[in-house]
């Protein structure tokens, strides 16, 4: 196992390829595509085509270097009982939950499990050996087994891509970086929820203060000579 060195902001940083995880956030039809929960709360996904195509780059090198991959899917039953009642900050701030507040015909359709809002976007489809968790809230570290999956392979860096940047890969991040987590970010393979300044935001607070933003094209570059090795 060598180490690989990817160039990112504020400065490069070193890993292990197998004992690093590529983390793919949320990318459901309710991010992603229009007539998903994000489009019909009226926020814009007019450009993600490009992002779903850059993460679907980045699994394909990472699944090669011998990295996990880990699928997040956010949401709930549809009966909607683990989003939270009124006792519960999640009831009031989720758009989601009051999008459909305000259309109760959409009641049960919005991030609820089993449903073509909640399923991930059929250009990126997990494989044998990938991990498929579902989460509650926003941190892929809340109520959910992230943390011992990661300890017991001896992981401790995490390479982002999804969707939103300021949001669940943001969160998902800083829970991270408490935990000792080196968390780094592609940046183009994520896509914000909110107008473009959300996204320079996040990267910014990432960069600054929780840990490291770089692209795609530096990631397959960094992982190439280590592909080859592997194969060789
Ligand atoms: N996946 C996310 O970043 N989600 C953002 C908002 C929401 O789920 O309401």
């Amino acid at each position: 196992m060598k180490d690989i060195t990817l160039d990112a902001r504020p400065e490069s940083i070193t890993f292990t390829p197998e004992k690093t995880a590529l983390i793919v956030v949320d990318m459901q039809n309710a991010y992603a595509t229009k007539g998903g929960y994000l489009d019909l709360a009226g926020f814009d996904v007019s450009s993600t085509a490009p992002v779903i195509d850059n993460i679907k780059t980045a699994v394909a090198a990472a699944r090669k270097a011998g990295m996990l991959i880990i699928w997040f899917q956010n949401g709930w039953d549809s009966d909607y009982v683990e989003a939270g009642g009124p006792g519960s900050p999640n009831w009031h701030k989720s758009n989601a939950l009051k999008t459909m507040r305000q259309r109760p015909e959409l009641l049960g359709t919005l991030l609820a499990k089993g449903g073509w809002d909640y399923q991930l976007v059929d250009e990126l489809v997990p494989q044998p050996g990938d991990i498929v968790l579902p989460k509650p809230r926003y941190s892929g570290f809340f109520n959910t087994p992230l943390d011992s999956i990661l300890r017991s392979r001896g992981i401790r860096h995490l390479v982002f891509t999804g969707i939103a940047t300021n949001v669940c890969v943001e969160s998902t991040l800083r829970d991270g970086f408490f935990l000792e987590y080196f968390g780094v970010v592609l940046a183009d393979a994520t896509h914000q929820a909110g107008p473009a300044l959300a996204q320079q935001a996040a990267l910014f607070n990432i960069e600054t203060f929780f840990g490291w933003v770089s692209d795609v094209g530096s990631f397959c570059r960094a992982l190439s000579p280590h592909v080859l090795a592997r194969i060789a």
